[in-house]
């Protein structure tokens, strides 16, 4: 389909100048411990979107999943099963038991730099002639024996000499012998070019990061010196001081080279307070999310639709009395496919996700079998479950004494490219009914009308007997 899903992310003089940062798909995952981390960031890259890695962690483990993200190598994967010369077979079968793999680096010290002496694959022991207390250096391939190449060839090579010497997996060496990454073989195909994926002047992945109204004087540094391309005030409440005031800290300290998202908001006035503090987009959302009690332990928020109509109309506005264009970003609450195509046609520039994302492989979570089904957990950044890490507190040392979000669980839905692949092939397939091949467009020609209950139930199928609900006797 020819429909471009293309959007800005951050403020620019629209008309005049390109935007500095565009995605290619307008979805983003929510700053969440249980959604955004870098397996989920890269994933998500791959895809044409935009990841914010969660600051409810420490400011170094923030700064170093995006120093991650940012030196993630497509193909080249960081070996994350190795042992010492001292180890056993009983050890390499525990590893293989945790890690799923079963190619094992033997380095000198254990670590998936060291110094490279081997390598365990399963065709290197068998369990009925050998006992588990043998150790690795009787049975490995040792480097004499190995296919390596150093740490600068390129993937298209590495993929050509893995096929010509028949092997599965080639590790890549530096100069003193030092393990830097693997290329397996069963990869080959996931190494193909995604055509939508967002990267980098430098060809790293775009990512986000989120940020506090209070540590921002050590956490803004630390994220940038580890190349995080944008962030964002991960809060509930943007209407604030605490959020001028850090917009103002990055603008002193980095002029406008820092991009820096702001909210949430729900009306005109948060969206104007924002755009004028300086805010790079803004989020809209209180109390929507799957996860958030917000309203109900609060009595704050406003219905979804309703602030993001109000909002993309203060944009508007905004943007007509001084040439910039202010992206706003409709956050949480969306359940159905659909609703990220109504969320865009009534004026989003993009969406954030928590719950979608959580459900898939690539969330930071466990997967669990719940009474048969698969599932995973996701639990909202308000929930002592994310609060115990430790920042909060209202203002001095004393806890917050009720939990604003809930711990719970999702259905597993398998890998995040089949799963935004499939989501976004509805959103163009309605675009397209709609007319428009382009958001901007969706946003003029789409026509919203308000439904009645009897309207969404006549929607769905009714009155018939659905055949997978009949039970065979
Ligand atoms: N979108 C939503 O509806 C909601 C989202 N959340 C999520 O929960 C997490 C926590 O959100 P919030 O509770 O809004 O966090 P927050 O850190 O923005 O605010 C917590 C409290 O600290 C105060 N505060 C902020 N900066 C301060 C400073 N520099 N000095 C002193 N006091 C300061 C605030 O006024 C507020 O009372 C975020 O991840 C947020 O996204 C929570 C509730 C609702
Ligand atoms: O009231 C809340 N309590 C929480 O604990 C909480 N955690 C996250 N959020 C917000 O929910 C958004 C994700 O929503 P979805 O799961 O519906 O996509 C996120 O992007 C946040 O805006 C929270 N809201
Ligand atoms: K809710």
């Amino acid at each position: 389909m020819a429909v471009s899903l293309k959007t800005p992310l951050v403020k620019y003089r629209k008309g005049e100048e390109e935007c500095p940062l565009e995605m290619n798909i307008p979805m983003v995952s929510a700053i969440m411990q249980s959604v955004s981390g870098e397996k989920l960031a890269i994933a998500l890259a791959k895809q044409g979107g935009v990841s914010f890695i969660y600051g409810s962690q420490t400011i170094e483990q923030e700064a170093d999943m995006v120093r991650r993200v940012k030196a993630y190598k497509k193909g080249f994967v960081t070996s994350d099963s190795n042992l010492p010369p001292e180890a056993t077979l009983g050890d390499v079968l525990d590893l293989k038991t945790r890690t799923g793999h079963s190619t094992v680096a033997i380095t000198d010290d254990g670590t998936a730099h060291g110094k490279l002496l081997g390598i365990v694959a399963s065709r290197d022991y068998r369990l009925s002639r050998m006992t588990h207390d043998l150790k690795v250096t009787e049975f490995m391939t040792p480097l004499d024996k190995l296919v390596t190449a150093p740490a600068t060839t390129s993937l298209h090579d590495c993929n050509d000499i893995i096929w010509d010497n028949k092997i599965n997996s080639l590790p890549l060496v530096d100069e003193e012998g030092h393990l830097q990454y693997m290329v397996f073989r069963k990869d080959y195909d996931s190494h193909k070019e995604n055509v939508n994926e967002l990267l980098d002047a430098n060809k790293s992945y775009v990512v986000g990061a989120g940020i506090n109204t209070r540590d921002y004087a050590e956490r803004v540094p630390a994220l940038v010196e580890a190349g995080v391309d944008v962030l964002c005030i991960d809060s509930s409440e943007g209407f604030s001081e605490w959020q001028s005031r850090t917009i103002d800290w990055i603008r002193e300290h980095y002029g406008d080279k820092v991009k820096v998202g702001a909210g949430n908001v729900v009306d005109r006035d948060g969206f104007m307070f924002l755009a004028k503090a300086g805010a790079d987009f803004v989020k809209i959302g209180i109390g929507g999310g799957s996860i958030c009690i917000t309203r109900e332990t609060k009595g704050i928020g406003r219905g979804q639709a309703t602030a993001v109509i109000e909002v993309a109309k203060a944009r508007d506005e905004y943007y007509k009395e001084t040439g910039i264009y202010v992206p706003i970003c409709s956050d949480g609450g969306i359940v159905q496919d659909y609703h990220i195509t109504l969320a865009l046609a009534m004026g989003a520039d993009f969406v954030m996700l928590g719950r979608y994302f959580a459900r898939f492989d690539e969330s930071p979570t466990n997967k669990l079998r719940v009474g048969g089904n698969y599932v995973k957990e996701y639990w909202g950044e308000g929930s002592n479950r994310a609060r115990n890490w430790q920042r909060y507190d209202l203002g001095g040392a004393q806890k917050l004494s009720f939990e604003e979000g809930v711990d719970s669980y999702v259905p597993y839905a398998g890998p995040l490219a089949d799963g935004v692949q499939t989501t976004l092939y509805k959103v163009r397939s309605t675009m397209c009914n709609c007319g428009a091949l382009s958001i901007p467009e969706l946003q003029e020609k789409a026509r919203l009308t308000v439904v009645s209950s009897t309207s969404i139930v006549e929607g769905g199928s009714h009155d018939v007997i659905l055949k997978n609900n009949v039970q065979n006797s």
